[in-house]
């Protein structure tokens, strides 16, 4: 029998987030290893145009659910879905719904954050540090309370090389930059943003590191911990490989090549490519929701869900199994054949763009003119170009991650855990999570057929064909201008011919001789 399993049955669980990627799973997971827990609470807001009930049957109708259904027929009585905005005083959460989350929750998984490298840092803060500081006076109130589990990421310290299973201290204290994003305006803000994130590479893992600080310093006498992932990619094998509904990390990137979009990203082949699946990090939460609540360490402890130290995989590596994959199981409708490369400094990266990027792009923006339609493609290729410039800052580098407590957890489960909660990146074979992961993009993500794969590929060789038609006329018509202008390539160009000729000469006399 799973400890961990049996710990969680008759449990009031409250999780902030459920509505994400990460957020899925874990309610997955929790439902099918422990069905007879009490409750799950989720703080839900209404979003476009759906009411609460509505956002939590469209998850319990997904695929992502089907297993859990057969195990916990009654799954939609325990979830209770509470109206919340994280951005707002308590949450806006009423009175009694209030009163019940403080009475009964006994474990909180806050997972909920902006994830957005990009989002402006009033909003960032907002979500990112002063929500997990509500959400711990909140938890200060919980009687019942046996553990708090803040999801935060690998990355909030990526300004380091090396980083050990510790918070460690922000520049300025989050309390400043709590209080000052309540007076300071908004263009203010915009003007100290790049000196107050100094060597953080964005606002999302600015305030990702301040909120672990926020957790340290205010978490009072809870049992606190920090579990920080790496870059959470599609699950390797629970409920079923492959499942993944957003775009962030590589998944994005994946779309982007399958569909010829991406050719060219700037990226070191050799860098490690820190991926960890979504299911893993599910397994680590659970396990270490329990470890702090029945163990109650004295301190709050960290713990690092990374792959790179116990079983390093590279961008190189990585990129040349996407591309494996895509001869397999291609894309539909692809704008061009997928055939993406590295680049590696300013001047190929910018070369590539203009020819492999802009160029095509205004090339097709042009035919859709031409036969009446919206121009896109520019557009389109614009975004593409600015997320890349966003995510090179991780693909260009390599981080060492310790994962001492992560290692101590997994000695102190039992064989019987270890297999259920496994979060053992060693057992992971790249080669195959690849595969299953760009399956996963085009069945969950593209919501793509796979009896269209025989079109898919017929299209793929289509487009291979209009490749060649088109460099061979574009080297047609540069030979024949170079050769209008310049005495040297008209001397080449009769050499050829004539050697050409003799030779064709020379083969057809030796065939005859022969017979
Ligand atoms: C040798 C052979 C080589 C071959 C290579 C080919 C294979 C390529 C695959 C492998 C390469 C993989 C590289 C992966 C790099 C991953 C690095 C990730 C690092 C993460 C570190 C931190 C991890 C975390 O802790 S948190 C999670 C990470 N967070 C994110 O990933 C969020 C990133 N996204 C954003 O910040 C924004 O969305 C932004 C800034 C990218 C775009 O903002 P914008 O306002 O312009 O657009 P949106 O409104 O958000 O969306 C517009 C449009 O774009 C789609 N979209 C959104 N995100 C992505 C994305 N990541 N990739 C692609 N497209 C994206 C979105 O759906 C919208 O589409 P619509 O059609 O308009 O709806
Ligand atoms: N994805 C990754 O690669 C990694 C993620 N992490 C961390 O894991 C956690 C989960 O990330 P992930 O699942 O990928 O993120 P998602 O963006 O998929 O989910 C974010 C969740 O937060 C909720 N949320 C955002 N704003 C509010 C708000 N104002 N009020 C209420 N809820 C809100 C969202 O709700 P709604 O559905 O309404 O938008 C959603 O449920 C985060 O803490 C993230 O920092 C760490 C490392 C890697």
């Amino acid at each position: 029998m799973s400890m961990i399993a049996a710990f969680y049955g008759g449990k009031a669980i409250l999780i902030t987030g459920a509505t994400g990627f990460m957020g899925k799973v874990l309610m997955e997971k929790l439902f099918r290893t422990s069905p007879d827990l009490k409750v799950v609470y989720i703080l839900v807001r209404p979003k476009q145009g759906q009411t609460l009930q509505q956002r939590v049957f469209q998850i319990l109708d997904s695929k992502l659910f089907e297993k859990v259904k057969e195990v916990c027929p009654n799954v939609h009585e325990k979830i209770r879905a509470i109206s919340a905005d994280l951005n707002q005083n308590d949450f806006a959460i009423s009175k009694e719904d209030m009163k019940e989350l403080l009475s009964h929750t006994n474990i909180i998984f806050h997972c909920a954050a902006t994830v957005r490298f990009d989002d402006h840092l009033r909003h960032a803060v907002q979500l990112n540090v002063t929500a997990t500081q509500q959400l711990l006076l909140m938890a200060s109130q919980m009687p019942k309370l046996e553990a708090f589990i803040h999801i935060s990421t690998a990355f909030s310290n990526c300004n380091l090389k090396h980083i050990d299973e510790v918070v460690y201290p922000c520049p300025v204290e989050p309390k400043k930059i709590i209080d000052s994003m309540e007076w300071l305006d908004d263009a203010i803000i915009d003007e100290i943003t790049p000196k107050l994130i100094g060597d953080w590479p964005n606002t999302y893992t600015y305030t990702k590191a301040l909120g672990e600080v926020v957790v340290q310093q205010e978490g009072g006498n809870l049992n606190i911990a920090i579990i920080r992932p790496s870059i959470m990619g599609a699950t390797w094998q629970e409920p079923f490989p492959g499942w993944v509904d957003n775009l962030n990390g590589p998944s994005g990137l994946i779309i982007a090549a399958g569909k010829g979009f991406l050719r060219s990203i700037r990226a070191t082949p050799m860098a490690v490519a820190d991926l960890i699946p979504a299911d893993t990090v599910v397994n680590l939460t659970l396990a270490v929701g329990w470890y702090t609540a029945v163990h109650r360490p004295k301190s709050t402890l960290v713990y690092h869900c990374t792959s790179g130290n116990l079983n390093p995989c590279n961008w190189g590596k990585m990129g040349l199994q996407v591309l494996a994959t895509f001869e397999k199981i291609p894309f539909e409708r692809a704008f061009r054949r997928p055939n993406a490369d590295f680049t590696t400094n300013n001047i190929t990266t910018h070369y590539w763009n203009a020819v492999s990027h802009r160029a095509p792009a205004i090339i097709y923006d042009f035919y859709l003119r031409l036969t009446g339609r919206k121009p896109r493609m520019t557009k389109l290729m614009n975004r593409l170009l600015r997320t890349l410039s966003m995510l090179e800052y991780f693909v260009n580098r390599s981080w060492e991650w310790s994962t001492y407590n992560t290692e101590m957890l997994m000695s102190e489960l039992s064989p019987e855990d270890q297999r259920v909660f496994n979060f053992d990146v060693r057992q992971l074979n790249w080669l195959e999570y690849i595969e299953n992961y760009v399956l996963g993009v085009k069945k969950y993500l593209l919501k793509e057929d796979m009896a269209g794969i025989p079109e898919a590929k017929q299209h793929l060789k289509r487009l291979r064909n209009i490749h060649y038609l088109f460099n061979t006329a574009l080297f047609l018509i540069a030979w024949r201008l170079l050769i209008a202008r310049s005495q040297v390539a008209r001397n080449v160009w009769f050499f050829i011919v004539s050697f050409c000729y003799k030779f064709l000469s020379y083969f057809r006399a030796s065939s005859t001789l022969n017979v």
